[in-house]
């Protein structure tokens, strides 16, 4: 039960008021006053994202949450080293970043699997393009596969297997290079409910497994609250950081902390904060 710890972690309305003392080598990517134009005419351009800040730290689980269009993925695609920011500065342990670079992978909603490889040959993938050699890369990858409990399916390709499978093959391929930032851009989203459901499960184990920093993306509040350690809410475009709430639940997250009054409570609160912004739309 985490109830007495529910009386003095509620939902924070003010940054400022609910940050744990950090020392500054904790911080692994400290993002400031990160501003993105979309489009240089002025008539045409759509500002994504306004002065946002925000300080993540080592292993940090932070769940990215807002609207449709508050630009989510372009933050975290600047955060890939995708996309330059227009004004502001994203640093990674202390350097600007300015390129991707395999100590940030990520997962997107549509897998990116290649279609031709097997999965073996897929999570293989970024290793054989480090140099690593064939046998070391071949036990790596299986160990990997045998985390995201894909054994036996090492031979076959996307086509052959679920949603749920190609996903967790998706999450070994971006584990396999041992990134210290794994960036998930609603990898859940085209999955039914149930395999959403146990995925959440999954990905909470291992990254707690993994020891991995995680920014993660969803539309989905509960699944926020269920896996983050910190939920990062934004604001209707252009994107602003409106409100940060500590998760105080135990790790590891397990399937009855869902039903936990602080959980129940807090995403009660989150869908009455954001339901008039999703009525609305973009
Ligand atoms: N390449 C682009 N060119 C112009 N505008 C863009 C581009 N990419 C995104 N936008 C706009 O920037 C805003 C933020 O988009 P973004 O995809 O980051 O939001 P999001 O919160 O991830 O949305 P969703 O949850 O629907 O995926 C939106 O208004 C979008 O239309």
């Amino acid at each position: 039960m985490i109830s007495s710890l529910a009386i003095t972690l509620p939902v924070i309305p003010e940054q400022a008021a609910s940050v744990p003392v950090t020392a500054t080598s904790d911080i692994q990517m400290d993002i400031r006053d990160v501003r993105k134009v979309y489009g240089g005419d002025a008539d045409n351009s759509v500002v994504a994202l306004d002065g946002v800040t925000l300080r993540i730290r080592r292993g940090e689980f932070i769940s990215l949450l807002g609207p449709s269009g508050c630009g989510k993925s372009t933050l975290l695609n600047i955060l890939a080293g995708f996309q330059p920011v227009s004004s502001g500065q994203i640093l990674q342990n202390g350097r600007t970043i300015t390129k991707p670079d395999p100590s940030r992978t990520v997962v997107f909603q549509d897998y990116a699997l290649f279609g031709w490889m097997t999965v073996q040959q897929n999570v293989e993938f970024g290793l054989k393009a480090k140099g690593m050699p064939r046998k070391q890369r071949a036990e790596l990858a299986r160990s990997l596969i045998n985390m995201v409990r894909l054994n036996g399916f090492e031979e076959k390709y996307p086509h052959q297997i679920s949603g749920g499978m190609k996903q967790r093959a998706a999450i070994a391929r971006a584990l396999a290079p041992d990134p210290d930032i794994l960036l998930m851009d609603e990898p859940f989203g085209a999955l039914d409910a149930q395999t959403r459901v146990l995925m959440q499960e999954e990905i909470a184990r291992i990254s707690s497994a993994a020891g991995k920093t995680v920014v993660f993306v969803t539309h989905g509040i509960d699944e926020a609250v269920f896996l983050a350690d910190r939920v990062v809410v934004m604001s209707p475009r252009p994107g602003r950081v409106r409100q940060e709430v500590h998760v105080p639940l135990p790790r590891p997250r397990t399937a009855e902390m869902r039903s936990d009054p602080w959980f129940v409570s807090t995403v009660n609160d989150l869908w009455e904060t954001l339901k008039p912004e999703w009525q609305k739309g973009e």
